[in-house]
């Protein structure tokens, strides 16, 4: 018995010292700067690939402080006011008629607003307001019934995702205070020019990242030289995480308004996969957006089965939608992918999910340095 202990306590030790060792190595590992991870954020425009990169920042890094959430307030300002002109011109598509014509000088004040600048390096416009008149004619508007009718049938001319909760928001977001909340600034929308690179430490220290966006419009159309053309800028990637908007599945192209969305994104997932540059990558397949996938299966009416003729499962059922349409994106690929369901405005998710594909890209450098 007592040997037996000993023995047991030796062992102890040795896997301690051993563990001690393993993280010794891997901290030294991922503080040189050749040692970092680069993951290479793609997919189609609007997917949330930037919203993910703001994830980052609030799990990994300092978070957003009081001053730069304020430099978001002329961005969702202006988010908000052209959701509105937005809508009023798909209202025109669809012939609605606002509710109630004394509106009509509201839609006129809108739709002639000039748009907000958002914030240069040397100009600070961080307290921009509306003035009165606009905020009563955007209030008026989101009163009228044929207005929220035209919200409802967003999806039929491409009104963006984060307008219902820009609207259902108004009176706080056009206060002479407002200062822009974290969760607004997940929803707030800018185009992405220009790579951003986001660095931070995950895995207990053991694994520096780099979250890299490249800010370039990839569709279905993107022939494959040009992909690889500009994949050469970015060195050394580990990982490629593409990202699709389940939500899109119900929606057409903005510039190409005869193809799906979603099809769009599968499209361009089996060319990103079968790139050569791309061959010694990880995969990691994001299926974002599933909050507003879930309302609009459940509640839209507008079943899978209207867009993806060959869907048989039921209607309102959401797991057997939202598998249908991964196993849709895998059947386009020979080669591993890791898939996952992510709703990237909702921050313990994403954490969740990146832990679990940080733990893979670092088993990965682990076994790469024969440390296991
Ligand atoms: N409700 C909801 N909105 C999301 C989600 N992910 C992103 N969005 C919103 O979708 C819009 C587009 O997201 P972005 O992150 O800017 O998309 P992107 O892929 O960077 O777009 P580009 O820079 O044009 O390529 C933003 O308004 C986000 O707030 C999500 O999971 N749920
Ligand atoms: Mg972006």
């Amino acid at each position: 018995m007592g040997a037996k202990c000993t023995s047991m306590s030796g062992n102890y030790k040795e896997a301690k010292l051993r563990s001690e060792e393993i993280d010794r190595q891997l901290n030294q590992f991922a503080t040189q700067e050749s040692n970092v991870s680069k993951m290479l954020l793609l997919g189609t425009g609007e997917s949330g690939k930037s919203t993910l990169v703001k994830q980052m920042k609030v799990i990994y890094n300092e978070g957003f402080s009081d001053e730069e959430l304020l430099s978001f307030r002329p961005t969702i300002l202006d988010n908000l006011l052209s959701s509105m002109k937005y809508t009023l011109a798909g209202m025109g598509l669809l012939r609605i008629r606002l509710e109630s014509s004394r509106n009509k000088s509201a839609a006129k004040i809108i739709l002639s607003h000039e748009p907000i600048r958002p914030v240069s390096e040397n100009e600070t416009n961080y307290h921009y307001t509306l003035s009165e008149t606009t905020i009563k004619a955007l209030q008026a508007l989101w009163k009228d019934k044929g207005v929220r009718t035209a919200v409802i049938r967003g999806h039929e001319y491409e009104l963006n995702d984060s307008a219902l909760y820009l609207f259902e928001n108004i009176d706080r977001i056009t206060a002479e205070k407002y200062e822009p909340t974290v969760r607004d600034v997940l929803r707030a929308r800018v185009r992405t020019n220009g790579v951003i690179e986001t660095d931070f430490i995950a895995c207990q220290g053991a694994l520096r990242t780099r979250v890299l966006d490249a800010g370039i419009s990839l569709t279905s159309a993107t022939p494959q030289w040009t992909i690889a053309k500009w994949m050469r800028c970015f060195e050394d990637v580990k990982g490629v995480i593409f990202v699709v908007s389940l939500s899109g599945y119900d929606m057409l192209k903005q510039t190409e308004p005869n193809i799906n969305r979603l099809q769009d994104s599968i499209e361009l997932f089996r060319k990103i996969s079968s790139n050569r540059y791309f061959q010694n990558c990880l995969m990691i397949l994001f299926m974002n957006k599933m909050d507003l996938f879930r309302q609009k299966i459940l509640y839209s009416k507008r079943h899978l089965r209207y867009y993806f003729s060959d869907f048989k499962g039921p209607d309102c059922n959401v797991d057997t939608a939202a598998l249908f349409i991964q196993n849709r994106l895998l059947s386009v690929t020979q080669r591993p992918v890791f898939p996952h369901f992510i709703t990237a405005v909702d921050t313990a998710d994403v954490k969740a999910i990146f832990e679990s594909v940080l733990n893979i890209v670092l088993k990965r450098n682990v076994e790469k340095y024969e440390l296991i």
